[in-house]
């Protein structure tokens, strides 16, 4: 059996156990695979058996992921299992994401999820979640890989009634309406983003460009294209991963990160102690960080006045 493992990942939290999950597969596949999406075309998966497909869960699903399963040729049965780790509201991931994927012709045969530290600018350093995935998350992921193979051949071989029912749409109510609220959000939450030239290092840096997960940038050109807008980014799904890994301090969000997030610090702590005192309850969530010692009063940006926020490898040296 042939597996492709495709994940995206900003943080690294994903590609971890992306990674859990292929070691764990290769103990019972003859070929295991695992790329990063940017580096997938649906050519390529015709060759494998079965996919996995991983990502952070951003409200729902992030929008590179939603375009992959949106655009998908007929995928005609093909085995698929989706994974995803998350900070404190993994709510509508799979609701949202395994209907997508048997639309565009998958048989889903399973989907697992973890938590992971978040970095976003405004949201606690330390975060409630820090610290995962750790050893026993990779442990679980690895046998989630090794089953995930088995149930595949099973399948494969006449039992159907492995194939597990689509999930329930049964979210917490709190986090439901939380959630709806982020997705009716018009603009950027977390500001716009705004890319000073006379501040910009490119072609000497060329992050930015990189690393957008919707291939919104590209400094090549005359003019120079930045963000959603063409010279600002203001797409609600929230994410400021240029901002963040700008070596310079080039890209800023306006209004000023510190008068933009000072308003929303701690709005959702009451929620997130309520989800995550539950989670923890049904033996879920394992803290590594003591609820008091999260960092609600120092954001990430202002524990992290440096720039880049957070440092990331440059592409070419991404083995996947
Ligand atoms: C733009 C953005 C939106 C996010 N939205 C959610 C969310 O709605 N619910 C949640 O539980 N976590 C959310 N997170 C946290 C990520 O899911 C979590 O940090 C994940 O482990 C990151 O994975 P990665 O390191 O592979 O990028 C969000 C993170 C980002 C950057």
């Amino acid at each position: 059996m042939k597996v492709l493992i495709i994940y995206f990942s900003q943080s690294g939290n994903t590609k971890k156990i992306a990674h859990s999950i292929a070691e764990g597969a290769r103990g019972a596949a003859e070929v295991v695979d695992i790329k990063s999406i940017k580096h997938v075309n649906y050519e390529m998966m015709q060759d494998y058996d079965l996919i996995g497909l991983g990502s952070p869960v951003w409200k729902a699903d992030p929008p590179n992921i939603r375009r992959f399963y949106e655009n998908a040729p007929d995928q005609k049965g093909k085995h698929i299992f989706s994974f995803a780790t998350h900070g404190t509201m993994p709510g509508f991931y799979f609701p949202v994401v395994l209907p997508n994927l048997k639309k565009a012709g998958f048989t889903v045969i399973g989907s697992a999820r973890w938590y992971g530290n978040v970095v976003m600018p405004g949201m606690p350093e330390p975060y409630y979640t820090a610290g995962h995935p750790d050893e026993q998350d990779c442990e679980e992921a690895k046998e989630f890989g090794k089953e995930m193979v088995l149930r595949s051949r099973r399948i494969s071989a006449g039992e159907t009634g492995l194939i597990p029912p689509m999930p329930k749409n049964d979210i917490d109510p709190d986090q439901a309406v939380a959630i709806v609220n982020m997705l009716l959000e018009y603009g950027n939450p977390q500001g716009k983003i705004i890319r000073d030239p006379e501040k910009c290092i490119y072609p000497k840096c060329s992050c930015c460009m990189d690393y957008c997960t919707m291939d919104y940038i590209d400094l090549s050109c005359t003019p120079q294209k930045f963000g959603s807008e063409g010279c600002c980014c203001d797409d609600n799904h929230e994410c400021a991963w240029c901002f963040m890994i700008c070596p310079t301090g080039a890209i800023r969000l306006d209004p000023d990160v510190y008068e933009h997030i000072k308003p929303s610090i701690g709005v959702r702590k009451t929620l997130f102690e309520k989800i995550l005192n539950e989670a923890e309850e049904k033996g879920d969530f394992r803290r590594h960080v003591p609820a008091d010692e999260v960092g609600f009063n120092t954001p990430y940006v202002i524990a992290h006045q440096k720039h880049p926020y957070f440092r990331v490898p440059p592409m070419n040296q991404n083995e996947d």
